[in-house]
């Protein structure tokens, strides 16, 4: 039988990491990083010198440090190792009429590597899915505007489509309830928290149209004036997460985590889980299943901040159990709500 011609090119990406845990790579990783106009929103003549001069040098020996801790010593980093299992499971779950390529947005494999991967295959159209659940205009909006940035200089430029987020997608839901389900087998649970990656609060009131979010009950429903809204969608992703896990309101807390801690003090979206988890067992809360919906691959943000540095805030505090629900990667379930959400495109 003759094989198919491939014709769609997906390409998967996430969002970076050094090429080692070496102090050197983590700088480069962090300059490269930092100085996205999406990540810091200052003017560039104020955000390199200060970035590049002043914050870097001081944050890349302690990130690394981190980063030795979190790497593998025979796969690297996870959130490479997984993107890359991700790929090969998906590509298997697609066939041949697609070609897969995965792509970071700091660092290797580039994006550029791999669009370059799917030109070389003649895909006739590529689909890009920035592996970030709710949209956020530092994390997605930034490989959006990479990706654009490439294909522009191409002397045929190809058909594009985004899927610029994933947050209420049943497949997505349905995934993570599975994994959440399976840990809460396991023992029992007196509170279930559900942390995301912050963002400075001025980026949310910066995405709203016409004005309309303003941090408030505004993004207690997910609607089409706040569908770019990253806090009401992490909201919307932890009530239908909330209802798969049969989880009444008061049962669940949604929070916001890895704040970069800057001189300038500018608030981050709050609550912040590291504020609300000390507060626990004074509270009588002792028991904590910890969910990290807004990352799909385990990485610094997952295993370090949540599963160590969380646990270790919240048992000095008086807590006796604090459990983080291991991230998507390339679970059977996932890779098949990957591959739906392609199709569906
Ligand atoms: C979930 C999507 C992400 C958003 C939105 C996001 C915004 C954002 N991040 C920083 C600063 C840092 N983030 C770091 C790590 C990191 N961030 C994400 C995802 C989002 N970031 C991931 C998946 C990771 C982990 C990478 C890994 O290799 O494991 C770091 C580096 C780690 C450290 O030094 O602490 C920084 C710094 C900002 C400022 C921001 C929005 C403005
Ligand atoms: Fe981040
Ligand atoms: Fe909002």
């Amino acid at each position: 039988m003759p094989t198919p011609a491939r014709r769609i090119g997906l390409l998967l990406v996430n969002l970076g990491t050094p090429d080692s845990p070496q102090t050197s790579d983590v700088r480069r990783y962090l300059n490269e990083f930092l100085t996205d106009g999406r990540v810091v929103d200052m003017p560039a003549a104020v955000r390199y010198p200060l970035f590049k001069g002043l914050v870097v040098p001081l944050r890349a020996p302690k990130s690394a440090k981190i980063y030795q801790e979190l790497w593998d010593a025979e796969r690297g980093s996870p959130l490479l190792f997984h993107g890359l299992d991700l790929k090969a499971a998906v590509q298997q779950a697609l066939g041949d009429e697609y070609v897969v390529a995965f792509g970071m947005r700091y660092q290797k494999p580039s994006i550029e590597t791999a669009l370059t991967e799917l030109r070389d295959a003649a895909v006739d159209r590529i689909v890009v899915l920035p592996l970030f659940p709710q949209y956020a205009s530092a994390s997605t909006g930034s490989v959006q505007e990479k990706v654009m940035d490439i294909v522009k200089d191409w002397w045929i430029v190809p058909s594009i489509s985004f899927i610029s987020s994933f947050a209420d997608e049943p497949g997505f839901i349905a995934s993570i309830v599975k994994r959440g389900k399976a840990e809460m087998a396991k023992g029992d649970y007196d509170h279930f928290v559900f942390s995301y990656h912050g963002i400075p609060e001025r980026h949310v009131l910066k995405g709203s149209f016409k004005g309309y979010c303003q941090l408030g009950k505004c993004c207690n429903t997910y609607n089409k004036n706040n569908r770019y809204c990253y806090r009401a969608q992490c909201f919307a992703t932890s009530r239908l997460l909330a209802e798969g896990l049969g989880l009444r309101d008061d049962q669940y807390t949604v929070t916001f985590q890895s704040r970069l801690q800057s001189r300038l003090r500018d608030p981050w979206l709050q609550p912040y889980t590291d504020e609300v988890l000390a507060e626990y067992p004074a509270k009588g809360i002792k028991k904590v299943l910890a969910f990290s919906p807004a990352f799909v691959a385990d990485c610094l943000e997952t295993t370090i901040e949540v599963g160590v540095e969380f646990k270790e805030l919240f048992e000095e505090k008086g807590g006796e159990h604090w459990q983080l629900v291991p991230s998507l990667n390339s679970e059977p379930y996932w890779v098949e709500a990957v591959a739906d959400m392609v199709r569906a495109n």
